[in-house]
């Protein structure tokens, strides 16, 4: 007797035990979707027996008619689901089904409320997968034999206490589950019900879903159930439409459709947002369906997060791939490429280097660029959902995908001082139609929270002016400014980078004004410049200030100070370049300062001066200690 005779018992990973309890609860409105979840995963492990048996057509046994059954014993209170597809060994019965490997879960699991509405949505995003059975089961037996193998195992669970697994008999090839139901569940041991479910989740799935053709009653022509006297022979029938979705025409596919094949491809629990389907002809024959989801997946920040793209060549699913059909900033769209080009071999070492598969990566990213763009002007608040669900990972585009950068600016929203909210809804193009007569550059400013950006002091000539500034406060915005620096033929600029040239938005006036006030700080600027000569590159007469006395200005080049802050964290080795700080004579605490005849005070004035600039920029005080002592000591003086 081998070892993998005995029935042995497992516990379930402790994520699994929770994910289940959250799952029974939270989608107890809409428990038929275990259906579409196991029918789904048949489908799944059909697709992959497929593509193995094109290198080893021995894997068929024989048997290549890929289907999956579904049978019900309204007695038994059990309905079946079967696939012939590659199954599972042992191992990997112990691997998928009782663990939990898909990254992120302890994460997830900490974002759940307890509001079962809310939490529904999240799990959905995870994806329910095969444990959504216990939803409405209280038994689930799962045997399965491995293509190739001759093995077979039963794996067992009632979904509270571990799973048992034992040696089974299994003579077919793929995995048969039994749902047990709960005795409050029988309404799914019935053949209408059944399909009912079955065509509204599994009709766009290519491979035929299958029940039995008999064992509806059949009436006669008074409406009474006809009573036979022979038993019939079973019959097999398919019961979804069993055609891939996206060789159908558009004009034969409904909405709802469209929706279900979202689900199913996807992995989602909600719609999709939007989708584009195409079908290309000529040079290259392809055809596409690519959707743009209404959720972030709960991967979108792991590196090596699931892939979004699904590769069919001539119908066959060949792999999951989103890094050569579909680039980093737009991850998050899911789909299926179906090429009638590749050959049906293709590895994924070929797909890293061909010709055909970059043609149909960059239309498909056009396809999406322009449905973006599409909603974006016919759709403003669904756009503004997918731009707040998705926006960070956009903002990647125009240093990643150079070739599409002015597209992907126009897709790109902002909080801006127009309405000085966080919400990220400006567009370029909306800054743009709103700048003033003379103004020559889109102004932004970047830090490392809204709040910060948006009192920050180089903001405040801008303010005083009415000149519209971006505001920048993601992480990724230093990285996303450093791709796009120019938007309808107009230079995006720092207000905090470099000598600040308002051109004619300065009028002669001002010129007149602000040469008379540099002459006049001639002095204090000396001063200044000699007491913090290795803090500073230099000390020059603020153009941006108004109501605040000094500011630190970075060269065109520099990272913003909170960014360098972060580097350095990071490990990284940062040029230690000094700024600049830039003064507004002006104000009352300079013209204190410029009477102050203890050089002594003066230079704690200077040193306080610089310090608060830099506070005010997100750097980091060299000397906080330093800082609050001076500052103290200056407070208890002038009390
Ligand atoms: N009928 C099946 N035949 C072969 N393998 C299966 C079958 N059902 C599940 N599996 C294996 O178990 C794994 C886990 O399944 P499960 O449904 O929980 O998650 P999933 O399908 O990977 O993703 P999701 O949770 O989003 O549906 C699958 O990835 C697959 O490897």
């Amino acid at each position: 007797m081998t070892q993998t005779q005995a029935k042995e018992s497992m516990q379930f990973q402790t994520e699994v035990d929770q994910l289940l309890q959250l799952m029974i609860h939270s989608l107890y409105s809409n428990k038929e979707i275990f259906l579409r979840e196991l029918i789904s995963n048949g489908a799944d492990a059909c697709d992959k027996l497929r593509f193995n048996a094109i290198s080893d057509d021995t894997l068929y046994e024989g048997d290549g008619d890929l289907r999956v059954e579904v049978e019900f014993d309204e007695e038994a209170n059990t309905v079946t689901i079967r696939d012939n597809g590659i199954g599972m060994t042992r191992e990997q019965v112990i691997d998928n089904i009782g663990t939990i490997a898909k990254s992120g879960t302890k994460e997830f699991l900490s974002k759940l409320s307890g509001d079962a509405a809310k939490d529904s949505n999240l799990i959905g995003q995870f994806g329910v997968g095969f444990y959504s059975a216990f939803i409405v089961a209280d038994k689930v037996s799962l045997t399965t034999r491995a293509a190739g193998s001759t093995e077979s195992v039963t794996w067992e669970s009632n979904g509270k206490s571990g799973f048992t697994l034992e040696a089974a008999d299994k003579a077919s090839r793929g995995t048969e589950i039994v749902l047990h139901l709960q005795e409050d569940e029988k309404e799914f041991a019935n053949g209408y019900r059944l399909r009912n479910v079955i065509s509204t989740y599994s009709d766009h799935i290519s491979l035929p879903v299958m029940m039995y053709k008999n064992e509806m009653p059949e009436y006669d022509e008074e409406g009474n159930v006809k009573e036979s006297d022979e038993p019939k022979a079973k019959e097999w029938e398919v019961v979804n439409k069993a055609k891939a979705l996206w060789t159908q025409p558009k004009s034969e596919i409904s909405d709802e459709e469209y929706q279900e094949f979202y689900k199913h491809i996807a992995h989602d629990y909600t719609d999709a947002l939007a989708w584009s389907h195409n079908n290309v002809e000529g040079k290259l024959e392809y055809k596409s369906l690519l959707y743009v989801p209404a959720k972030a997946q709960m991967d979108l920040w792991e590196p090596e997060q699931r892939n979004g793209i699904k590769l069919y060549v001539q119908r066959v699913f060949i792999m999951d791939d989103t890094k050569n059909l579909m680039p980093n900033y737009l991850r998050f769209v899911r789909g299926v490429i179906d090429s009638n080009d590749l050959p049906l071999n293709v590895s994924r070492e070929i797909l890293q280097s061909n010709q055909t598969v970059e043609s149909m990566k960059k239309a498909s990213v056009k396809k999406v660029l322009g449905l973006l763009d599409k909603m974006a002007k016919n759709e403003p608040e669904k756009y503004q959902s997918f731009w707040d669900e998705f926006g960070k990972v956009v903002k990647e585009g125009p240093s990643e995908d150079t070739s599409n950068k002015e597209q992907i600016a126009k897709l790109i929203r902002f909080s801006s001082t127009e309405t000085d909210v966080e919400k990220q809804n400006v567009s370029l193009e909306d800054y743009v139609s709103r700048m003033q007569e003379g103004q020559e550059k889109i102004y932004y400013v970047t830090a490392d929270s809204f709040t910060a950006a948006k009192n920050s002091p180089h903001l405040e000539v801008f303010r005083a002016k009415g000149i519209e500034v971006l505001l920048l406060s993601d992480r990724v915005d230093e990285w996303m400014i450093n791709g796009l620096t120019e938007f309808d033929g107009k230079q995006l600029q720092s207000v905090a980078k470099g000598e600040l040239d308002l051109g004619s938005l300065d009028s002669e006036e001002d010129k007149e004004e602000q040469k008379k006030t540099e002459e006049e700080a001639q002095p204090i600027l000396k001063q200044l410049k000699d007491v913090l000569a290795d803090k500073v590159e230099d000390v020059r007469v603020s153009h941006r200030l108004t109501s605040s006395p000094s500011c630190i200005v970075l060269g065109e080049q520099d990272m913003a100070l909170y960014m360098q802050q972060l580097m350095k964290q990071a490990g990284h080795e940062m040029p230690s370049s000094k700024p600049i700080l830039e003064i507004n004579p002006t104000h009352p605490l300079l013209t204190r300062m410029e009477s102050e005849t203890d050089d002594e005070l003066f230079k704690d004035w200077a040193s306080i001066l610089f310090d608060q600039a830099l506070l005010a920029e997100g750097g980091q005080l060299e000397d906080p200690a330093g800082f609050v002592h001076k500052l103290n000591a200056l407070m208890l003086k002038l009390s």
